[in-house]
């Protein structure tokens, strides 16, 4: 076989087939495999007119179908098929080739099997993709890792199909060595899950305390996405809302069933949160309540519990100005904890980058996010902005504009959160953001009372702010405090 293709894809099921498409659509000569051949057939005689495929039909054909230095995708299922099709073409390749990664892997998995191919003289890239079936065909989101001598080749290539940002930039860049781009795909997964979390929770306030119906609060997103809040998620959140279920008559998100499932990658980030001691209440809210709605026995043996009484029977119908005005504290609430939310989203990022010596550009991430991605959103150009301007900004709270913002939402926020305790609306999501905003504004924190705590049980001992030193106090004794260090 001669080697014509720049780039090959192995894996075509939804993702590999439309990233492959995107490939050869820009203009790259794509090798195909999958492990089963039918899939390379099906594509080639679906969309074959589209550019230059190679279809293959083992691995050895692959490889040598493509260009050196290679370059080649994997697109498999995450885990183990993810390793065995890795170790597959590490036997095949060439020392100085190219193998990329495209899954959810988790980046400790990447780490690993990176260092294990860099041993044996190939790069290997592993890169978070985000976008789902239609940003892998029209322009995904790409975050890759691995070394900058792989990202010379590679780079050209991904920035030919990644999305393009307002400004026309692609949606893709260097993110530092090894497992990188799938530790800031998955940190892209978390803020995904608060940001849904949120909008789920602004959905229940509109239905639940003002009474509007799906198809009122889909017209209320559809504003809400001409303004600040413009992005994709509120977009198909309208979407969604205006959808009738053709079974039944009703409204689609009410014949869905009401647990929210999870592959992991939320998981993973709030995991990864603890282990560097970052925290990520909004993905860990997030997380937990897609974990509660799926508790069946537990939610049967609390429906009877008592709630409120002004939440009992069908939430009263406000009149139309009254909706109005809730709706628009509603928008302030939801703004002001989905900047909570992005902001432990990228204390994470600067924590992980820390860790593990990355030097991830944290404007460079939002800027990689305008466009392709799930979470793309026209205030991500703020947040590039912002850590454009300051790289050292300490929190995005601090950011001078983000911070007026937030100082302009107060009663709009605290007035939602009380509203959602009051109608016994849960809102884990607005109402933790709340706390974690108060928690850092806090001139003195209860922490103080844990420390004493913990030194009068467990000899823990405690610092003082008046004195340099650990100290232990004598509980069970005369109470004298003694010096530990
Ligand atoms: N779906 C999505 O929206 C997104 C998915 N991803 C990630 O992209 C990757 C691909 O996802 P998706 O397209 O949904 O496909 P799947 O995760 O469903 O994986 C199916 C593909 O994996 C191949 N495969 C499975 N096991 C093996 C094995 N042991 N050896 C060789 N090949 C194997 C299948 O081959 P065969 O046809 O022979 O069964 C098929 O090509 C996954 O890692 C996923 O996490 C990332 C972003 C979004
Ligand atoms: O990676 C993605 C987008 O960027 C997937 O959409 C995401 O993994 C979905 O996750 P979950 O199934 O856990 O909701």
């Amino acid at each position: 076989m001669t080697a014509t293709a720049q780039i090959g894809v192995t894996g075509l099921a939804v993702m590999g087939r439309n990233l492959a498409r995107n490939f050869a659509r820009s203009g790259c000569t794509v090798a195909l495999h999958n492990r089963t051949e039918a899939r390379t057939r099906d594509l080639v005689d679906a969309f074959g007119h589209e550019g230059t495929f190679v279809p293959t039909r083992s691995p050895e054909e692959f490889v040598a179908a493509l260009q050196p230095p290679r370059c080649l995708v994997v697109m498999v299922k995450a885990g183990g098929p993810t390793d065995a099709v890795i170790e597959q073409f590490a036997q095949l390749v060439e020392v100085g080739d190219v193998i990329v990664d495209g899954g959810n892997a988790h980046f400790e998995d990447t780490r690993r099997r990176e260092a294990a191919l860099r041993e044996r003289g190939v790069h290997f890239v592993g890169t978070g993709i985000s976008g789902g079936e239609e940003g892998a065909l029209l322009g995904p989101s790409i975050m890759p890792g691995g070394s900058a001598e792989a990202y010379r080749s590679l780079g050209p290539l991904l920035e030919r199909i990644a999305a393009r940002a307002p400004d026309g930039a692609p949606c893709t860049t260097h993110l530092g060595t090894d497992g990188a781009g799938h530790f800031v795909k998955m940190v892209h997964n978390g803020i995904e899950y608060a940001d849904m979390q949120l909008i789920a929770e602004a959905y229940d306030l509109l239905r639940g305390v003002a009474g509007l119906e799906p198809a009122e609060i889909a017209e209320v997103f559809r504003r809400w996405n001409t303004g600040r809040l413009d992005s994709y998620l509120i977009e198909i959140t309208a979407e969604v809302l205006t959808h009738t279920d053709a079974r039944t008559g009703r409204p689609f998100v009410d014949v869905v069933a009401d647990r929210a499932e999870q592959k992991g990658t939320g998981r993973w980030t709030v995991q990864t949160a603890l282990d560097l001691g970052v925290p990520v209440p909004g993905i860990a809210q997030a997380v937990f309540a897609r974990s509660q709605s799926g508790h069946a026995r537990l939610r049967r043996a609390a429906e009877s519990l008592p709630g409120p009484e002004t939440a009992e029977g069908a939430p009263s119908r406000m009149a139309a100005d009254e909706a109005e005005r809730f709706a628009a504290q509603v928008e302030q609430c939801l703004y002001a904890s989905k900047v909570v939310s992005y902001a432990q989203g990228w204390d994470m990022l600067r924590a992980g980058s820390e860790a593990y010596d990355w030097g991830i550009d944290l404007g460079s991430v939002a800027a990689i996010w305008r466009a392709g991605c799930i979470i793309r959103a026209a205030f991500l150009d703020r947040i590039r902005g912002a850590f454009t301007e300051r790289p050292a900004l300490p929190t995005l709270l601090a950011d001078p504009q983000f911070a007026q913002e937030l100082g302009e939402a107060q009663d709009a926020w605290r007035g939602t959160v009380a509203a959602a305790a009051r109608h016994g609306v849960p809102a884990p999501g607005m109402s933790g953001a709340l706390a974690y905003y108060d928690g850092l504004r806090a001139a003195r924190l209860p922490a103080a009372l844990t420390q004493a705590q913990r030194d009068y049980f467990g000899a823990h001992t405690y610092r003082r702010d008046d004195l340099e030193g650990t100290f232990h106090t004598q509980w069970g004794g005369d109470r004298t405090e003694d010096r530990t260090d």
